[in-house]
């Protein structure tokens, strides 16, 4: 037999071995489950039983000692639960398991020993628990990383005991589906591209997918980074940022084993619903359910929940639409400011006038005494040790005038119940004299301490901007753009209305943070934050009021911009906001995503030269077609869109400039294609052919890409040419650009 015949042979059987240790694992906690299944449906019987005659007025005080009981039961089935869930994931990790149990395999021989051990590497890993044998190494194992950082030779790894050294003398990776292996090849570097590049060749799924086979050397170092405090990572369009930051996810978790670290303690910051969705198999393919993804307006939401603020989508939409070049400029502007370091100072500062200017103490008198004047609460409130937020310190002097109004009222009513003892024929007038005198006190009195000890966030942001000659005073030394009469008055214009602007609502959002602090995030250990260019500095002040203690993961990349400079001190800003003790910026010049041809296209639109490379997979070059009038146009998108069909793939985006765009072409072509429209708020998936505005677009992929209305009306200036340049690295394989009318100057 030929050598790989002989050693085909052997992994065969090696793989049947695995998958039967797998199985046997799988069958022993089906038994266990299968008793512990029926354990709990006798808990939840008892429950039931003991329970359902007497819900109803459980919560009054007789049934107190049921509801103890009920609660004993409760936390049984609750525990139980927990076990038939640990159980359940295990058997499905083992699943996974007897249909693909591993991918690659190292030869490693450690440093004094004469034979090298094969490892085998998986999603999760396969341990004998009786004797401890490992028959799979988790990829998230220190042992592992020498996978994907060394080639055949001296290599290391670290351990929690220290570093370990050794020598690899074979890398092998297996292609193995429903517990067959179909093939495998010993991998030198440039096996492993060619294997990379046939996979990237393959058409998109229309979610994505882990890369954990895949992985390369310098997405693994940030992967498995735990020295960092804050870890930043500037990457070009399709680097795999997104598939890093998920996978660094993984990675957490699995660290977190010994670190105390779960699901409830990390939080992905992400752009948008459709983006949540697009992403959200990747960590449940690697093992890991139940981590939070969440977007800003979410956040925003959590904090202002009272207030209808301007949706991120909304606020782009206005922007493209926007006619009245004054205007345009005026929001660009506005948001710029609002959400700059030099706005923050501003608000740190209004907050600090608060209680000297803004808040009306009044004379606190009780039964015809004052018991707290007005310039004595005004001089407590700015003597208060400033460390606890002002609302706070507001709501404990609230708490102690009314404690001391109610020992005063004590003593009243002591002295009426005297006095009803002397004269006992006045006792109906003197209690109803008592009631009255309770509840008026109480209403009016407390009306009047809220008054200076509750802060509505959105009444004082008006303050702020009541009086131009206040806010200039208040922000003399810092720095206002030239047209901040013109911001002003459009802000106090903008607060007549039901929806507040984004940017305002950020403010709000700071200042309630501010005023109040945030209890919840402080279990948040570690944030992601994708898309991370799209951000403000304001943003990440938010974030780190948020969840002060957690450490950082940003992605992002200055090139991808939607109406917002690239700017060159981007992460720069943002360590000195974080202002973690180790912090790191990575870049990632090497793009995954698009073929040689779309990669070169989309270079035109980067306004400065980058460093962006391809991974040398070669395809098509893209076109510009031109139609005569629209109905030439829609001819040529439904010609278009039945060639990607014929090439199968499976999502096809037709990316539009606007939201506004995207009906109109959806309008035209409903009726004679399949075809369908993501608007903003859609929590849908990208299969078959989707037509969507650009900015809801980013960070999406899709097998092809016909980029609508790429005429000099739609695309003129450096932002669009920054939307070019995110549509077009959208595409993998096939790339084409239509218009009718005159050709956009941007496309040269
Ligand atoms: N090591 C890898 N192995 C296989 N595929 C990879 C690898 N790295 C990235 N990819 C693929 O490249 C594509 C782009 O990855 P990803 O979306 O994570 O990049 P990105 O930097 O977030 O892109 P963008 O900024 O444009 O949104 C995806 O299809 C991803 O699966």
């Amino acid at each position: 037999m030929e050598t790989y015949e002989v050693e085909l042979d052997l992994e065969t059987k090696h793989l049947n071995q695995v998958i039967a240790i797998a199985e046997e694992q799988w069958q022993d906690i089906r038994k266990k489950n299968g008793e512990q299944q029926s354990d709990f449906m006798e808990a939840k019987r008892e429950l039931w039983e003991n329970s359902s005659h007497s819900i109803s007025n459980l919560w009054s005080k007789d049934r107190f000692y049921e509801l103890v009981a009920l609660n004993q039961y409760g936390s049984a089935v609750s525990s139980q639960l927990s076990v038939l869930e640990q159980d359940e994931n295990k058997m499905r990790a083992l699943e996974k398991m007897m249909d693909s149990p591993y991918f690659a395999r190292i030869d490693f021989q450690f440093q004094g020993e004469t034979e090298s051990e094969p490892i085998y590497i998986g999603r999760a890993s396969l341990i004998d628990e009786k004797d401890v044998t490992i028959y799979v190494y988790d990829w998230r194992s220190p042992l592992a990383s020498v996978f994907y950082r060394f080639g055949i030779g001296e290599a290391f790894y670290d351990a929690p005991k220290g570093r370990i050294s050794g020598k690899v003398h074979l890398k092998r990776q297996f292609e193995i589906h429903r517990g067959t292996l179909d093939y495998f090849f010993d991998a030198d570097v440039q096996i492993m591209d060619e294997f990379l590049r046939r996979l990237l060749s393959q058409n998109a799924s229309t979610k994505m997918k882990a890369i954990v086979e895949t992985i390369q050397k310098d997405q693994d170092l940030i992967i498995r980074d735990m020295e960092n405090d804050l870890m930043m990572v500037q990457g070009v369009a399709g680097s795999g940022k997104t598939s890093v930051a998920l996978h660094r996810v993984a990675y957490l978790m699995y660290q977190g084993l010994s670190a105390k670290l779960s699901a409830h303690n990390i939080i992905i910051i992400s752009p948008n619903s459709l983006f949540e969705q697009y992403i959200s198999n990747v960590l449940p393919e690697l093992g890991e359910d139940h981590v939070e993804s969440v977007n800003f307006d979410d956040v925003l939401q959590t904090i202002l929940p009272s207030l209808l603020i301007q949706k991120r989508h909304q606020l782009l939409e206005g922007l493209l639409t926007c006619d009245d070049p004054d205007k345009f400029r005026l929001m660009k502007k506005s948001v710029a400011f609002k959400a700059s370091p030099e706005f923050k100072e501003i608000l740190e500062r209004f907050i600090e006038d608060i209680p000297r200017k803004w808040l009306e103490f009044s004379d606190i008198d009780y039964d015809g005494t004052c018991i707290a004047s007005r310039d004595l609460l005004k001089m407590t409130v700015l003597q208060q040790k400033k460390a606890m937020p002002l609302g706070l310190r507001l709501q404990r002097l609230e708490e102690s005038i009314f404690k001391d109004i109610q020992k005063m009222r004590k003593a009243r009513m002591k002295k009426l119940k005297e006095f009803v003892r002397t004269y006992p024929q006045h006792v109906y007038e003197v209690e109803e004299f008592a009631r009255l005198l309770s509840i008026d006190e109480s209403t009016e009195l407390a009306h009047r301490i809220q008054q200076f000890t509750k802060l509505d966030v959105y009444a004082y942001y008006k303050k702020l901007f009541s009086n131009l000659n206040y806010f200039c005073r208040l922000a003399e030394g810092i720095s206002l753009p030239e047209d901040m009469d013109l911001i002003f008055k459009n802000t106090q214009e903008n607060l007549k209305g039901d929806q507040i602007p984004l940017e305002d609502g950020l403010a709000l959002a700071f200042l309630q943070l501010r005023l109040y602090g945030f209890q919840y995030g402080k279990f948040i250990k570690q944030v992601v934050v994708d898309e991370a260019q799209d951000y403000y500095p304001l943003h990440f002040e938010l974030l780190q009021m948020l969840f002060p203690q957690a450490r950082y993961t940003i992605l992002g990349d200055i090139y991808q911009t939607i109406e917002k400079p690239e700017a060159m001190d981007f992460f720069d800003e943002i360590n000195k906001i974080l202002d973690k003790k180790r912090s790191v910026l990575i870049t990632m010049n090497k793009s995954f995503r698009c073929t040689n041809e779309i990669l070169d296209f989309s270079k035109r639109f980067l306004q400065k030269e980058s460093e962006i490379q391809s991974f040398s997979r070669s395809g098509r070059v893209p076109e510009i077609y031109e139609a005569r009038n629209q109905e030439g146009l829609d001819e040529l998108l439904i010609k278009e869109i039945q060639l990607c069909r014929e090439e199968n793939y499976q999502s096809v985006g037709l990316l539009c400039k606007t939201e506004r765009d995207a009906m109109a072409v959806y309008q035209r072509l409903k009726d004679r294609l399949e075809i369908r429209c993501i608007n903003s708020d859609a929590i849908a998936d990208i299969r078959g052919v989707c037509i969507l505005p650009l900015y809801m677009a980013k960070g999406l992929e899709f097998d092809a890409v016909l980029l609508c209305d790429t005429d000099g009306e739609h695309y003129t200036t450096e932002a669009d040419q920054q939307l070019l340049y995110i549509g077009c690295t959208r595409a993998l394989h096939r790339l084409n650009l239509f218009y009718t009318g005159q050709k956009s100057p941007l496309l040269g």
